[in-house]
């Protein structure tokens, strides 16, 4: 079974309008709400894959029991942990451009996470889990401390997170990574252009651990390196309507073809990526499917 960890939940508030006026008063053409937190999405697209899995993380209040409800509609089991305040609400202004609010969250007590540690402790060597976002305030090192009881448990996992909640899990040999290239760079404390020196830069992370790295370059597609394979992978053309998610989505695609041929699993992380951001919410399957043959996938020079 796969599992997915989303620490900081959120309820995604989505608010259409032409235009914004900060400091005056401004009206909607239109507002959603979905279930939202990176691991959730992650869990929102793989179900759309037809790949099961269980939604894990802190989950409170009535904002708690919206996401427990939109996931029950859309046949997705979870397990939250059940907490005293409420569940953030982030907010995603889409005028001509996007705009996101995210709020800090609520607090998560020691009891809390501990009652998360006894759901990993239970879990099997074939089971897989995907941590992605936010890491609730306090509580740094958390993935690397959860991270570190499934990799003595032999239980592999995957991890989007940002620096040193990334970088601190790579002893503990993440099975995939999938930084974007400003966290690339955040990590590598260097700017980086080009796709030699992405992938050198990738390739560091490679040697320090991670099984599987997925650099995400938004519109200019994707690069990846294993031990084995070298790809450069462009985005299909179209046009972008969503960013919200389209990371979550590149993770789950990849995550959803485990055991296929490695360009299968980078041809869907690619197709669902560009799916969603073609898409208002997350990619559905048909959108998804009808990407997948136009993904390119190309071999480039194995960096050192
Ligand atoms: N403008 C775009 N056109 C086509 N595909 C896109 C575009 N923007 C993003 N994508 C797709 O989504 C994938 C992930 O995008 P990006 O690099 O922005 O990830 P991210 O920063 O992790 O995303 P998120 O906004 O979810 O945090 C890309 O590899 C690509 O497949
Ligand atoms: O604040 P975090 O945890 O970093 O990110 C949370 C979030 O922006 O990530 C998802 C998109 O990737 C949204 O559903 C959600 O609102």
């Amino acid at each position: 079974m796969i599992y997915t960890v989303t620490f900081n939940p959120s309820v995604d508030y989505v608010l259409r309008l032409g235009e914004i006026e900060v400091g005056g008063l401004n009206r909607t053409d239109d507002t959603e709400k979905y279930a939202g937190g990176k691991g959730i999405n992650v869990s929102r697209v793989l179900k759309q894959l037809a790949s099961d899995s269980t939604a894990l993380g802190f989950c409170g209040g009535f904002t708690g029991e919206f996401i427990k409800d939109s996931l029950n509609s859309q046949g997705i089991s979870h397990q939250f942990i059940e907490i005293e305040e409420d569940t953030r609400i982030n907010i995603k202004l889409k005028t001509a451009s996007e705009t996101e609010i995210n709020a800090g969250g609520p607090k998560i007590t020691e009891t809390d996470i501990e009652s998360l540690k006894k759901q990993l402790l239970i879990l099997k060597n074939d089971d897989h889990v995907v941590f992605a976002g936010s890491v609730p305030k306090g509580h740094d090192r958390l993935y690397e401390e959860l991270t570190q009881i499934l990799y003595e448990k032999g239980v592999s996992f995957t991890i989007d997170a940002e620096g040193e909640k990334l970088t601190s899990t790579l002893q503990y040999q993440p099975y995939l990574i999938k930084p974007n290239l400003f966290e690339l760079e955040g990590i590598t404390g260097r700017k980086l252009s080009g796709d030699k020196e992405i992938a050198e830069a990738a390739n560091e992370l490679l040697k320090r651990g991670a099984g599987n790295v997925l650099v995400t370059l938004g519109g200019d597609g994707a690069l990846f390196i294993n031990q084995d394979h070298q790809f450069r992978i462009p985005s299909p053309e179209g046009e972008l309507r969503n960013s919200v998610g389209a990371g979550d989505s590149t993770v789950a695609g990849f995550i959803s073809k485990r055991g296929e041929s490695i360009e299968e699993q980078v041809r869907y992380a690619v197709a669902c990526g560009s799916a969603t951001a073609f898409s208002d919410d997350l990619a559905l399957r048909k959108e998804i499917e009808a990407l997948v043959p136009q993904i390119e996938i190309n071999p480039i020079e194995r960096v050192k």
